[in-house]
């Protein structure tokens, strides 16, 4: 069975003291739970306090927004992977629709980030998902494929046990229209056909695919009751200990 992975993607938002508060905070609330896999994802300026605020045994990954492709040398304002191993980060968020809308991120760009990232050991949260116009003009599924088999080039099968896919519909991010669990289950079901046809059954029936956009603790049960649906990518939830901790609870109950 799949162990359910839920995470927090902060966005630019907190400051130095309530990023540390926020996520002992959630180590503390979260402290039982054995059942899901649980990670934050703070701005880059706070990830190393976040980490150090962390049990190195305890529950809760870090994970960071973005990265560099390239290791080092002269890209300012870039941040490497090896700069995000040497703060403890093991997750990277790659692709999420604000980079690839707001800031004009290539699927091409998104790929080598995504490489760079498992090749050096830290796994990858790509995300994919579909604008408005692209829903009401029936290509969910076409825009999906494409960043699918884009994001994922050259990646091997064993490479891929170690992504997360995360489809977060545009369209349904921090609006407060959450995409019904059937929408949601839906273009899930259709991942895991697009990763089977790439890789293999087994390969498909293996990744966690989480849903993302107004996920909160009241659609928690519905989402997460979806046969597809493996966990979530949590943002202005993700912001509060309460929130975000009743959702994890929600979800290890659920997989009981
Ligand atoms: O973009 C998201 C997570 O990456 C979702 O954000 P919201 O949960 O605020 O809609």
């Amino acid at each position: 069975m799949r162990k359910p992975f839920i995470a927090a993607n902060w966005k630019m938002n907190t400051d130095s003291q309530y990023a540390v508060e926020l996520a002992s905070g959630l180590e503390k609330a979260i402290a039982d739970v054995k059942g899901v896999n649980v990670a934050v994802c703070p701005p880059f300026v706070y990830l190393q306090s976040v980490a150090k605020s962390l049990s190195v045994d305890g529950n809760v990954a870090v994970g960071s927004q973005d990265v560099y492709f390239e290791s080092n040398g002269a890209f300012t304002g870039e941040i490497s992977c090896e700069m995000l191993k040497d703060v403890c980060c093991s997750y990277v968020i790659t692709g999420h629709s604000e980079r690839r809308h707001v800031i004009g991120e290539s699927d091409e760009l998104i790929n080598k980030k995504t490489i760079a990232a498992l090749e050096a050991g830290i796994k990858p949260i790509l995300c994919i998902g579909e604008l408005l116009e692209e829903r009401e003009a029936d290509k969910t599924s076409q825009v999906c494929e494409r960043q699918l088999r884009e994001g994922l080039k050259g990646i091997s099968e064993e490479q891929l046990a170690e992504v997360t896919i995360a489809y977060e519909p545009v369209w349904a991010i921090g609006t407060g229209k959450t995409a019904t669990s059937q929408q949601a289950q839906e273009v899930h079901e259709f991942v895991r056909g697009v990763i089977a046809d790439l890789y293999s059954k087994n390969a498909a029936d293996n990744i966690i695919i989480q849903y993302g956009g107004s996920a909160k603790p009241k659609n928690t049960k519905e989402l997460m009751s979806c046969k597809d649906v493996d966990g979530l990518l949590v943002g202005g939830a993700g912001l509060k200990v309460d929130s975000f901790s009743e959702m994890v609870k929600i979800t290890e109950e659920l997989y009981k």
